[in-house]
């Protein structure tokens, strides 16, 4: 028998050998796109178009698709040795170009190892702050938009187990360190083994204090045998940073190292001399003139930025204005930037937090309101105008004291920068409508105060004190110029503190400028009490800073911001003359106990002393030594009698005087007794007879005048039970027709029982009243209990009297 033809082999053979052959397609070209990349030499290759680069073809058409035609200086020089797998320390002016530098041998890479989402976490790109990893991110999306790599952006914002879920099969990371380090520490599907590149955009920023020990941290993490790129516009060849990143013989590209600065040559920049107290004044003014440019204004830190941005927004300068600061939520953050990059003619206010990196889209000035830090700051600052050969300018403000210093560091860098000063007719002054409106807005003047402090304090901690020093600043004119009434008092904190922030830049002391303020945030715990402080300040002014601003505050107001809730003053009981005194003294509801022995009150007016009131012990001392006293056999206690000593008895006089005396004492205290029983016993009778005369009218039908009645209390309600008894129809008797017992009737019979509640029978009584007759009954009504002796031998009278 003719076996049957296996149908399904020759449908599969094909198939296997068209994925076997497209594999071996892709590896012949890989091969050969590594041959190209092995034998490219950027000296002498023609580097002036991507296309004559040794690049895969999903990376070629992503750069062409995002129509970037020729590279720039550092991309033409950056990327074939990259490409050929050697680290990189890059350098080259702002804005030219140095994001596609790195991220295109980041693509390359992957794809010459045909990386796969299951072979973990393949590049790892660190930014040091949210807003140039965004932008980094949104390149990378735009060039390596035909490959298919997964790539992610780690920035928080979001809960940290929303962004774990996400990480595992990533192959491209873009993320801030702080952040990152988180994921490294507790994100348990993140395979971070198989890095193949690491990128530190703004290098120099990323390896400086404020992100040192995140970044030693995160490194440690990943594996030695790795690609590692640096990339700044100042970049230093710091031999430590090296050895901490274990950089192996980088390769170090600078490409405005033999250009006459560090800047654009597209870049015009001028410095203005002002005054710390004009400042305010010089900005309003510019903003005035240049209505029409699209304007980036930079402060020391966010306090600055807020109440320069609350201040000019109501003073509405004719341009929209907006502000930045790392405090923001991440959301207004991002909402913010792109407002601002999408306009023509705007003012943003901000931070360093958009000093580096950040590409705003024609941005025509940059100004420098408060002087940077240090040249690199200067740098990165007037970088954000300028870029890619467009032209821009950019105006630095600086008060008297800084020019000199600061003239001098620019010119280290070979910073060309000339001097303007403002036009007459351009001069504003908004000092007054800022002191008026300071005055009258509580949260102004609270932002002021935190501005100046702010502002202060960062100049106090500058490194650099050729440049800065505090002594020269006229700060009364300052506080002035921010609409104080005096220059707050400021502390400054000594030791230990004070040297690891000066070691610190300024952008990391500024409120949350960067990823790392973040972290700091997070190490510090706040308590309830710490939120419920913050959230008190926001538009209420304390005490404290009421003291503050008007600068009569002393070291110990200022303490009082520590000590929230600590015992202000413990109120001793010698504070008080009296228990009287110190119970109108005090709050209600404080307990005051007084010594039996004479000892101070003891005042209950804390937690602590409450709980004391409970211990038995501790409350011994309150109740007094004691006193012996004996009990009578009526019960009656008084002091034990003792036999006087003979001599005390003869000073008191003879013993017949003594007797007589004993005698008078005594007769007067029996008479005054018998005088106030007499008209107890008065009173008494009176009430009786009156009672008596109610009870006979009730019993004769008749209501009794209201002048005799006797004096009842009244109930709350205020009406009188009797009267209300008077006005029914009087039953002579108990009422009962048989029927349900209604509320009234239990009232009409309710005195009458009482009344009675002695009676054995009261119908022969009755009866014989009405004949006339004489009660022959043996039975005495009793209306009362004899209460006096009086009352007891009137009883007995009548009882004989029968
Ligand atoms: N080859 C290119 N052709 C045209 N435009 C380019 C090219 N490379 C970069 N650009 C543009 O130049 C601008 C600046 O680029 P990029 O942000 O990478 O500069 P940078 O050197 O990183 O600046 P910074 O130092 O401020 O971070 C961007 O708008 C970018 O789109």
């Amino acid at each position: 028998m003719p076996s049957r033809p296996d149908k399904r082999r020759p449908h599969q053979k094909p198939k296997q050998d068209a994925k076997s052959l497209k594999r071996k397609r892709e590896q012949v070209s890989l091969d050969q796109l590594q041959d190209a990349v092995d034998q490219f030499d950027p000296k002498t290759a023609d580097t002036t178009k991507f296309s004559n680069l040794p690049l895969s073809s999903p990376t070629a058409s992503g750069i062409e698709a995002s129509h970037f035609q020729a590279p720039t200086d550092i991309q033409a020089r950056a990327i074939p040795e990259a490409l050929k797998g050697r680290d990189i320390l890059g350098a080259a002016k702002t804005g030219s170009g140095k994001t596609l530098a790195f991220l295109v041998p980041v693509l390359e890479k992957l794809y010459r190892a045909r990386w796969t989402e299951y072979d973990g976490l393949g590049a790892l790109i660190i930014s040091p702050t949210r807003e140039l990893a965004v932008q980094t991110f949104q390149v990378l999306t735009k060039i390596g938009r035909f490959h298919s790599f997964s790539a992610g952006l780690v920035i928080g914002g979001k809960s940290l187990k929303e962004e774990a879920e996400r990480l595992g099969r990533m192959s491209i990371l873009v993320c801030t360190p702080g952040r990152m380090l988180q994921h490294l520490d507790s994100t348990s599907g993140l395979q971070v083994d198989n890095l193949q590149i690491l990128v530190l955009d703004e290098a120099d920023r990323i390896m400086d204090m404020g992100f040192k020990s995140a970044v030693d941290a995160l490194v440690e993490h990943l594996p030695k045998e790795r690609q590692t790129l640096l990339f700044s516009a100042t970049q230093s060849r710091k031999v430590s940073d090296l050895s901490r990143l274990s950089l192996k013989d980088p390769e170090y590209i600078a490409v405005h190292e033999s250009a006459a600065a560090s800047t654009p040559e597209s870049l015009q920049q001028h410095y203005l001399v002002t005054p710390l107290a004009s400042k305010l004044n010089t900005l309003y003014g510019f903003i005035k003139a240049n209505l029409k440019s699209k304007i980036l204004v930079f402060f020391s830190s966010g306090k600055q930025v807020r109440f320069a941005f609350e201040t000019m927004r109501h003073l509405r300068p004719g341009v929209p204005l907006y502000h930045l600061l790392g405090a923001q939520k991440q959301a207004q953050r991002m909402q913010i930037t792109s407002s601002y990059a999408a306009s023509k003619q705007a003012c943003l206010f901000a931070t360093d937090v958009v000093a580096r990196g950040v590409d705003f889209p024609s941005v025509d000035w940059v100004v420098q309101v408060d002087a940077p830090e240090d040249v690199d700051t200067y740098i990165h600052r007037v970088g954000r105008t300028a870029r890619f050969n467009k032209d821009g300018k950019a105006v630095l403000f600086l008060d008297p004291s800084e020019e000199e210093g600061m003239l001098k560091r620019l010119e280290s860098k070979k910073i060309p920068i000339k001097r303007v000063n403002v036009r007459e007719n351009k001069k504003q002054a908004i000092d007054e409508s800022i002191q008026s409106m300071v005055f009258r807005d509580p949260a102004l003047k609270y932002l002021a105060s935190k501005a100046f402090i702010s502002y202060v304090r960062s100049i106090h901690l500058q490194r650099d004190k050729e440049i800065f020093n505090l002594k020269s600043l006229d700060l009364e004119a300052y506080a002035a110029c921010l609409g104080l009434p005096g220059a707050p008092i400021i502390h400054f904190d000594k030791g230990e503190d004070v040297k690891k922030l000066k070691n610190m830049s300024r952008a990391a002391l500024s409120d949350s400028d960067s990823d790392f303020d973040s972290e700091k945030k997070k190490r510090k715990v706040r308590t309830k009490t710490d939120k419920m402080f913050e959230r008190t300040n926001q538009d209420v002014l304390t005490d404290h800073y009421t003291k503050l601003i008007d600068g009569t505050t002393d070291r110990a107001a200022e303490d009082s911001e520590d000590d929230f809730l600590a015992v202000k003053r413990v109120i001793e009981g010698d504070d008080f003359d009296t228990v009287a005194d110190a119970k109108t003294t005090l709050p209600s509801g404080t307990k005051i106990i007084q010594g039996l022995g004479g000892e101070e009150p003891f005042i209950v007016d804390s937690k602590r002393r409450e709980k004391m009131l409970k211990s038995k012990k501790q409350m011994l001392k309150f109740k007094g030594k004691g006193d012996h006293i004996v009990f009578d056999d009526e019960g009656t206690a008084h002091h034990p009698y003792r036999i006087q000593g003979e001599e005390d008895f003869k000073r008191d006089g003879s013993a017949e005087a003594q007797r007589q005396k004993f005698v008078e004492g005594e007769t007067a205290k029996v008479k005054e007794a018998d005088i106030s029983d007499k008209a107890l016993a008065k009173e008494k009778r009176r009430e009786k007879k009156e009672r008596r005369k109610i009870r006979e009218a009730m019993e004769d039908g008749l209501a009794p005048a209201a002048s005799t009645m006797p004096r009842l209390e009244t109930p709350d309600d205020g009406e009188d039970p009797l009267a209300f008894l008077a006005s029914l129809p009087v039953n002579n008797g108990v009422h009962n027709d048989g029927g349900d017992s209604s509320g009234e009737e239990e009232v009409e019979q309710r005195p009458r029982k009482k009344a009675k509640k002695w009676f054995e029978d009261d119908s022969d009584d009755e009866k014989n009243r009405k004949k006339g007759k004489k009660s022959k009954s043996k039975v005495i009504e009793i209306t009362e209990e004899p209460d006096t002796l009086e009352d007891y031998e009137a009883l007995a009278a009548g009882l004989l009297d029968d």
